[in-house]
């Protein structure tokens, strides 16, 4: 007799990175992509200004003003913040397509815009912080990244501890210490998130049918 194939579903989650810049987001969200088919980043909108290396349509939509105003009052972003002076936002579009689809979408946004799609939205967020291990290697970081000048620097530190003092509305804490042991952390809450009873749909008839009674 041939075997069953699972025949349940699961809807897509939404896997939220949030930290102080420089503790390590863009680093720990490019390995946890690159390892992962079923995960997509969640491209945002921003009128900052795009840094070396970085490019339109893949790191963020570098957008102007007026553009990011017409996308927030169209009602096609989910959230929107304003970080260090520029605004950010989360296209709605590519989100609702990919839970609906069963694939999981990682967002590198800050604590305002967590907690907005965590308040529409908080059966599908799971939300984790992540800390450096200290404020000197938090400086380091920044530094040696080398792409923003000593006083956008200085205006990210002074930031940090405002943004560190969000920690307690998440729901994992990742500290980025080593970073391969803060990718291991960061893939199993996925892992183990994914297997939360309430995403899974259509397993009743699945174990009506194990039980002989499908
Ligand atoms: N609310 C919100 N925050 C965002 C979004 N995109 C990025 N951010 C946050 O904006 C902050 C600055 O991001 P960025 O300019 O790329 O610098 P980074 O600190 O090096 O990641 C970070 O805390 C990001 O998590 C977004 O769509 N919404
Ligand atoms: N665990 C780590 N140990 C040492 N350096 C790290 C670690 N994680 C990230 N970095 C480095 O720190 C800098 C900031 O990391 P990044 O991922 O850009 O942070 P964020 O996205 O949170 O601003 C980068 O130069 C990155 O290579």
């Amino acid at each position: 007799m041939a075997r069953r194939t699972a025949r349940f579903r699961r809807r897509g989650l939404m896997f939220v990175l949030s930290s102080p810049s420089g503790a390590g987001k863009t680093t720990i969200s490019r390995k946890l992509l690159e390892d992962d088919d079923n995960l997509q980043l969640s491209i945002s909108a921003t009128t900052r200004p795009k840094r070396p290396g970085e490019r339109d349509g893949i790191d963020y939509h570098f957008v102007d003003h007026a553009a990011f105003e017409r996308m927030a009052q169209g009602g096609e972003l989910l959230e929107h913040a304003v970080v260090f002076g520029n605004r950010y936002g989360t296209p709605r579009g590519p989100v609702e397509k990919a839970l609906a689809a069963g694939r999981d979408v990682l967002f590198d946004i800050d604590w305002q815009g967590t907690q907005q799609v965590y308040s529409k939205m908080p059966d599908d967020v799971v939300r984790v912080f992540i800390l450096p291990p200290s404020i000197e290697e938090l400086e380091r970081r920044l530094h040696t990244r080398a792409q923003d000048s000593d006083e956008v620097v200085a205006q990210r530190m002074a930031k940090a501890a405002d943004e560190m003092s969000h920690y307690d509305a998440y729901d994992y804490i990742i500290v980025n210490e080593q970073v391969e042991r803060a990718v291991v952390e960061a893939k199993a809450i996925l892992t183990a998130e994914r297997r939360r009873l309430k995403r899974l749909i259509g397993l009743d008839s699945f174990v009506k049918q194990l039980r002989g009674e499908g």
